[in-house]
């Protein structure tokens, strides 16, 4: 089917430049999508978005071309339950790609099984509100303790004023617990305010709480942008995910979040996102945790 994309959609940066930080080898991306191709792979109809193609070969060239040696694909609303893009991009990963799918409460056990063979790890609960419709968390908690048997977690993504409400719920949850993108701070609040203090004590209190320090393109206020060869990118983000970095090395995560879905103002160039990584992750100890010895223990352990 030929698809009309939203009116704005910003399309991923074709032709990224060569990053200056060399990625430890065994890098891996822990936090992209593929989008379709629609043509092959429709969007679900209760999508919010409809973007443009991006398809495991063009995903699979963007890892080469940065340095990355392995994926972590996330299944995006746009696809809603139906996770048959993520699926056929595992099968052609010779295994050096892992999944995060959505599953609805009707999801088989078998079905499970399968998408467990096929290098699947994890389901995604999305709770931010412009992007999915409400499920009840009686549904959500029914479905986590069906798939921690597998030794699967739970990706939660949320946004930083709902984390109070969510509290109790992800607190519950039975499984190892990985927050996308350090649940989405107010960069313009203080770093040591009581908004992000809430989230360091969320990871300081449930040890099995991991977070995503990605999306620096996406929580930024003040840029600059990954563009033009900015070595110094949105500065304003920097505080908040060396912080955790610092206080949680073990439990951290990086990925491109490439095609990077509803971007309003710029798309950034995916070479320049990686030269990001060695302001929050200092040490080359702390680069070789957060893309290394932590994805691959979480994914591939
Ligand atoms: O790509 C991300 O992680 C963030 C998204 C999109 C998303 O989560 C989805 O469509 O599933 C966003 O903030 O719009």
């Amino acid at each position: 089917m030929k698809y009309d994309k939203t009116p704005g959609w910003l399309d991923w940066y074709d032709g990224p430049s060569k990053p200056r930080f060399k990625l430890p080898p065994g890098s891996v991306d822990a936090h992209c999508h593929v989008f379709g191709p629609g043509e092959q792979f429709p969007f679900a109809p209760e999508r919010k978005y409809t973007p443009c193609d991006a398809s495991r070969d063009q995903l699979f060239a963007l890892r080469d071309h940065l340095g990355f040696d392995k994926n972590v694909i996330v299944q995006a609303t746009c696809h809603g339950a139906d996770n048959s893009a993520l699926l056929d991009a595992l099968a052609h990963s010779n295994s050096r790609a892992r999944g995060v799918v959505t599953v609805k409460r009707n999801v088989t056990d078998e079905q499970l099984h399968a998408m467990n063979a096929a290098g699947v790890r994890g389901v995604r609960f999305n709770f931010v509100k412009r992007l999915v419709d409400f499920t009840p968390k009686d549904e959500l908690m029914e479905i986590a303790a069906r798939i921690a048997p597998l030794g699967w977690h739970v990706v939660i993504y949320f946004e930083a004023v709902d984390l109070p409400e969510l509290w109790d719920f992800f607190t519950a949850l039975p499984t190892t617990v990985v927050v996308d993108h350090m649940g989405r701070p107010d960069v313009t609040k203080p770093v040591d305010g009581p908004e992000f203090a809430l989230f360091m004590r969320f990871m300081r209190e449930y040890p099995n709480v991991w977070s995503k320090v990605s999306c620096p393109e996406r929580l930024s206020v003040g840029g600059p942008p990954a563009l033009n060869g900015e070595q110094n990118a949105y500065r304003d983000v920097i505080p908040f995910a060396r912080q955790i970095v610092e206080t949680f090395p073990d439990r951290v995560l990086w990925g491109t979040d490439w095609p990077h879905p509803n971007l309003k103002n710029h798309m950034p160039d995916d070479g320049l996102l990686v030269d990001f990584i060695p302001h929050i992750a200092t040490t080359s100890e702390l680069q070789r945790k957060l893309l290394v010895d932590n994805p691959t223990r979480l994914y591939w352990g």
